[in-house]
């Protein structure tokens, strides 16, 4: 029997991992939200992993706010920096392996075609730099490791992302206006948790880095006119492309992942 702690639990990844869970057989899971286990507080972190035998710590904690961060950055750096260095020291004294989750903003878009894991990261906005110091920790303290970088991920029934922004603005009459200046690969919490559940913990990957996308690319644009269909809203949502959508963090203009 495998024992899992999964961190950031309450996010959109958490809640989804939740639910897939208890399909899962010969694991048992600790779901902590930031109330039990803020990864910020060394003390917490060194607690829970040094009093529980843990297998696996799969981190779904981060300050996600890509603007925000922008505009203050200690806060992200405090938690996807300092935070995922605390997980990171306090799994090697445990001996727990890391799984951890990090994004494509950790590249900085100028590449033609998907972005593989050799390619060398190079962000362009807070958040990404901020993601990118706690995998640089990850790497450097802890050899037993899984970095699992994903991209603009959505969950149809938790938390805040752009498909839900889309579907609630569209049903409440709002115009939507949406840009087409970057190209990625949106990626459903369901899938990324199949492959974390199946893949990372029931597989046997070695350890490192891998990208996980649902490898469609698309824009934003497309995206919303996709979420729009689905939903039955295309003939009714006021859809209009806005190249000049303004936005405090630059974002990578091809984030494709492979
Ligand atoms: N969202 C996206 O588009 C993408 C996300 N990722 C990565 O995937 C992972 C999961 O993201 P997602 O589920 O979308 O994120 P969410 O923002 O939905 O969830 C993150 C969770 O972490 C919690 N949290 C924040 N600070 C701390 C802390 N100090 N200690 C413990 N928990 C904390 C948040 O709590 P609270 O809400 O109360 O602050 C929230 O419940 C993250 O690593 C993210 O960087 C990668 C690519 C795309
Ligand atoms: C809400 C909205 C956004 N946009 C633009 C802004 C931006 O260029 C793009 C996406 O904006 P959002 O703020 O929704 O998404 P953003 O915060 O950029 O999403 C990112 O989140 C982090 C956590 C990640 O790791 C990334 O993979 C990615 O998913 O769409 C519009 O054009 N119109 C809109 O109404």
């Amino acid at each position: 029997m495998k024992k899992v702690l999964v961190t950031g639990s309450k996010g959109q990844l958490g809640q989804t991992l939740q639910e897939y869970a208890f399909e899962t057989k010969d694991i048992v899971f600790s779901f902590k939200g930031l109330d039990e286990v803020d990864i910020v507080d060394k003390n917490k972190v060194n607690l829970e992993l040094g009093s529980n035998l843990y297998d696996y710590c799969i981190n779904c904690a981060a300050y996600t706010d890509v603007e925000k961060a922008e505009q203050k950055p200690d806060r992200a750096f405090e938690i996807n920096s300092e935070g995922v260095k605390n997980l990171a020291l306090a799994c090697k004294q445990s001996k727990t392996i890391l799984v951890h989750i990090s994004t494509d903003y950790v590249f900085d878009g100028e590449k033609e075609g998907a972005y593989t894991i050799q390619d060398i990261p190079n962000p362009i906005n807070e958040y990404g730099k901020s993601k990118l110091k706690g995998e640089e920790y990850i790497r450097t303290l802890l050899p037993n490791h899984y970095i699992v970088r994903t991209s603009w991920l959505y969950s149809k029934k938790y938390g805040h992302n752009f498909y839900r922004t889309v579907v609630n603005k569209a049903r409440a009459g709002e115009e939507l206006r949406i840009t087409d200046m970057q190209i990625g690969t949106p990626t459903e919490t369901d899938n990324l948790s199949r492959f974390l559940l199946n893949e990372i913990l029931m597989g046997n990957k070695p350890f490192g880095t891998y990208h996980f996308s649902d490898g469609n690319a698309m824009s934003w644009y497309d995206f919303a006119k996709k979420i729009l269909q689905e939903n039955k809203l295309a003939d009714t949502a006021k859809l209009i492309l806005d190249r000049n959508y303004h936005t405090f963090a630059r974002r990578p203009k091809n984030s494709v992942l492979s």
